[in-house]
């Protein structure tokens, strides 16, 4: 049983068992997304101060302007998996295509890919508001020692290994599970560690939150619309509070903590929705899940998607089991 104020290191090791096929070497992939998320966590707290604030000038693959600690945390992770050789490929929303990382080895036996949406609420970065970075983590399909393919990321949600999330906020927390729940761990700052502060973490199965940009609500479908207006309705529990952050990470942390639903539907604007499948959705429905939520597409389970490209869009339902399920009912 995880004894709370461990260090994430004492309980990597401690839990490397329950992982079917555990070699350390998944322990040592969780470790440096560990590290990564320390450099990165230190850049964010000076957004502001140093010039890491404001556009890179670039244009990602979804036609976004990359911010500065875009292309930053993006090139943290990557160096770091890449420099200690435990991954065969990472995919990243900030990048167009997926890259292979030989290693020294050719023929190396790096068994795991990495898909990473590596600074999650980039338009909340400059006004001081909290941001995150996703992981999502597979076993290759393709042999060891072969070249990887395209096959090797698009894999069903319900083939990770693990998945997790950072969330750079009032404190820096790493939440992630490995199929055995969800656990968060807190950093000191003043030391550089993380430690067991939210033990097996659990979505209450019902809230009073609802987190949705009604911003767009003229263009949502209309089964969207009769939800919100359930959400605002006088009665029992009702009306429900609206919480919006921007961030996704942020927003479904503090639904997984208090109870709540999180959506970002397809609209006229945009057919599938923003959210990516594979970097954001599908980790944090496996998150959500581990934790006794549920995550869909307002219809389908998002993890039983079959996906057919790298940055795909999704209609996303996360949060609260039930009240996943009443939104559901109004997609019908
Ligand atoms: O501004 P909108 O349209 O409400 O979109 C906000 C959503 O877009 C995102 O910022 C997309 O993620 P990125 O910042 O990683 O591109 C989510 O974190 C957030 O929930
Ligand atoms: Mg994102
Ligand atoms: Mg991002």
């Amino acid at each position: 049983m995880a004894k709370k104020n461990q260090t994430l290191g004492e309980f990597i090791i401690e839990n490397q068992a329950d992982f079917q096929y555990s070699s350390g070497e998944l322990s040592r992939l969780i470790n440096s997304i560990r590290l990564a998320a320390k450099v990165v966590n230190h850049e964010v707290n000076k957004a502001g101060l140093v010039d890491i604030t404001g556009a890179a000038g670039e244009v990602n693959i979804q036609g976004e302007d990359q911010q500065k600690l875009d292309v930053y945390a993006n090139d943290k992770f990557i160096q770091t998996l890449t420099n200690r050789e435990i991954v065969c490929g990472i995919a990243s929303e900030e990048n167009d295509d997926f890259i292979t990382i030989c290693g020294q080895k050719e023929d190396h036996n790096n068994k795991y890919v990495v898909l990473i949406d590596p600074l999650d609420g980039s338009s909340n970065i400059d006004v001081n508001v909290s941001v995150g970075t996703i992981f999502s983590i597979y076993r290759r399909v393709t042999p060891m020692g072969s070249p990887v393919t395209i096959d090797d990321f698009l894999q069903e949600g319900n083939q990770q290994v693990a998945a997790g999330y950072i969330v750079y906020g009032t404190s820096t927390m790493l939440v992630y599970t490995t199929g055995h729940g969800v656990n968060g761990f807190t950093l000191n700052p003043a030391i550089g560690t993380y430690y067991l502060s939210h033990p097996d973490m659990k979505f209450p199965e019902d809230g009073n939150i609802y987190s949705i940009n009604e911003g767009n609500y003229v263009h949502f479908p209309q089964g969207v619309k009769d939800y919100i207006k359930y959400c605002q309705t006088e009665e029992g529990d009702r009306p429900y509070t609206a919480r919006y952050i921007g961030s996704l990470v942020s927003d479904i942390h503090r639904n997984m903590i208090k109870g709540g639903i999180y959506i970002y539907p397809k609209s006229s604007k945009a057919s599938n929705g923003k959210l990516r499948l594979l970097y954001e959705c599908n980790p944090m429905a496996f998150i959500a899940e581990q934790a006794g939520g549920k995550a869909s597409d307002g219809y389908q389970r998002i993890m039983d998607l079959k996906p057919t490209e790298l940055h795909q869009r999704v209609p996303f339902f996360c949060g609260s089991k039930n009240m996943v399920e009443k939104a559901e009912e109004f997609m019908k």
